[in-house]
């Protein structure tokens, strides 16, 4: 038998899944890691914890299932973007923490950025606003803040790179320091319609060329693992969001995704067409498997299946995530609404200041209620990030395809069907991030071709709107009270 394993290396877990050549999964394998919070807007991950969960998930999924690692044709590595590692290119070891994604403390270099009148320039070259999401300021905190980093990254001795390009360097055992056009395209450096690493921003970022990875199309060679003997060719790489959106065979134009997993992301092919948004979104690439570029508009919520995650971990109310749907399903009313801008707030308001809130709150509220407000808070987002794309890009959604961890939540969707007022579209297997990188590694290795996986695609449940557009539209009201309500919050602080 011929298997495909995708890595991925998501925010909170990593994981490990093998694929047949029907494109169904035969095997998981997950382990969550430490999230580092050292001070307040700061999110951190130990770049060796990474490697080892996702190393210890591959080995245990062939162990478990008896598979040799001569069955495996490739590997596709699918991962959390933007998430910023630094390490030393003689001994590999990184020289400070990942600074993930999520982390804030580059608000202020940012809007630095900003006043020095950039944001025109980088949207026009990157398709991204500025914001400290991106890894570009987390490069030359790193850079300016680690004791002698900035020199030995001046001598051409230090290597960056996104967690693609970190599990691909350890794969390879330092031979190869790649990366793909999509993840590329979220560091704030490379120019998407040029297609390169961007000297001008290079410049202004003061992050010297030699750090940066060779870019490459999402369905190429990238390298090899060398595994108990056997040679694995690493075939595909995309970032999460991207691989989801090949994941679920949107390759046309016009074609549209949504991700509920730490965040929410949903992202419109828009074909070879590299539009700016007019309406808060970002313009990323998608996934090019020929060379020829793609581009995609999208909408990236911060904090989704993360504000369960806080309940659960933080708050303490919930032992499971599941367990959100049985609580919230117990309170009939609808009067509390929380915003989970606790890293800020991303499309389409972008506002690094907005902090998170809890509003309607009376003496008979429980913890059911802010447990429901969350997941709706969810669904809210996702409305806002619909119309914006629906604006740029003159396309009605119609139907919602989604995927991701929080879509096994019943009450999240049938709820995220009735505040968009349109159908929701859960396919049968909601991995589509994984199910994307298994793709491009199996399209370049000649598994499958892209006819065939379009075919692929089976849908286990759609949720139809069950609420009027006056029942909608009121509960619609009440969240962008109280989003408004957390513009700035943090600002002069
Ligand atoms: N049944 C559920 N209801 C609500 N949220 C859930 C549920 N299952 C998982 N989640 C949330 O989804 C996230 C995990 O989804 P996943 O797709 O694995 O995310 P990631 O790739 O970002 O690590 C977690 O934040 C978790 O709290
Ligand atoms: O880990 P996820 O699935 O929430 O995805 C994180 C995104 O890639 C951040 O841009």
């Amino acid at each position: 038998m011929a298997y495909i394993v995708a890595l991925d290396q998501g925010t909170t877990s990593s994981r490990a899944i093998l694929f047949n050549e029907k494109g169904e999964i035969v095997g998981i394998k997950q382990k969550e890691f430490t999230q580092f919070f050292p001070k307040s807007g700061w999110v951190e991950h130990d770049p060796e914890e990474i490697w080892t969960t996702q190393s210890e998930v591959f080995r245990s999924l062939l162990n478990e299932l008896s598979i040799s690692p001569k069955e495996i044709t490739a590997i596709g590595i699918t991962n959390q973007r933007e998430t910023t590692v630094v390490w030393d290119r003689d001994t590999g070891e990184p020289v400070y923490n990942a600074i993930v994604w999520q982390d804030k403390r580059t608000s202020e270099f940012c809007e630095d950025l900003k006043s020095r009148g950039l944001e025109e320039k980088v949207r026009s070259k990157t398709g991204l606003v500025i914001d400290s999401y991106f890894s570009g300021t987390k490069i030359n905190w790193i850079l300016d803040n680690v004791e002698n980093a900035r020199a030995e990254a001046d001598k051409g001795n230090l290597c960056f790179g996104t967690i693609d390009t970190w599990l691909v360097w350890k794969l390879t055992n330092g031979k190869a320091h790649v990366t793909d056009y999509t993840n590329a395209s979220r560091t704030m450096l490379y120019n998407i319609v040029e297609n390169k690493w961007d000297d001008d921003l290079l410049e202004i970022l003061k992050v010297p060329m030699s750090m940066l990875p060779e870019a490459h199309p999402s369905a190429y060679h990238f390298g090899d693992f060398e595994f108990k003997g056997t040679t694995i060719p690493i075939m595909g790489i995309a970032g999460d969001q991207q691989a989801a959106l090949f994941g679920q065979a949107c390759f046309d134009p016009g074609e549209a995704k949504n991700t509920y997993g730490t965040g929410c992301f949903m992202l419109m092919n828009t074909g070879t067409k590299c539009e700016v948004s007019q309406n808060g979104l970002l313009t990323t690439m998608a996934c090019s498997t020929t060379g020829e570029l793609t581009y995609a508009l999208e909408g990236s919520i911060f904090i989704a299946g993360a504000a369960i995650q806080w309940l659960r971990d933080g708050l303490r109310v919930l032992d499971h995530a599941e367990d959100s749907e049985y609580f919230a399903r117990k309170v009939e009313t609808n009067e509390v609404y929380l915003v989970p801008a606790f890293a800020g707030l991303g499309a389409p308001y972008w506002d690094q200041y907005s902090r998170g809130a809890i509003f309607g709150l009376t003496r008979d509220t429980g913890k059911n209620h802010i447990i429901k407000a969350a997941l709706e808070s969810i669904a809210f987002q996702t409305r806002d990030v619909k119309t914006a794309m629906e604006q740029d890009s003159g396309i009605e959604i119609t139907s919602l395809m989604v995927d991701g961890g929080a879509t096994n939540n019943n009450y999240l969707m049938q709820f995220q069907s009735d505040i968009l007022g349109v159908e929701v579209d859960r396919p049968a297997i909601t991995e589509s991030t994984a199910l994307g990188a298994a793709y491009l590694a199996g399209l370049h290795a000649g598994v499958w071709t892209l006819d065939e996986i379009k075919k692929v695609r089976k849908t286990d449940r759609k949720f139809a709107p069950g609420i009027t557009k006056t029942e909608r539209d009121h509960l619609y009201k009440g969240w962008q009270k109280a989003v408004q309500r957390t513009f700035d919050w943090a600002k002069d602080l």
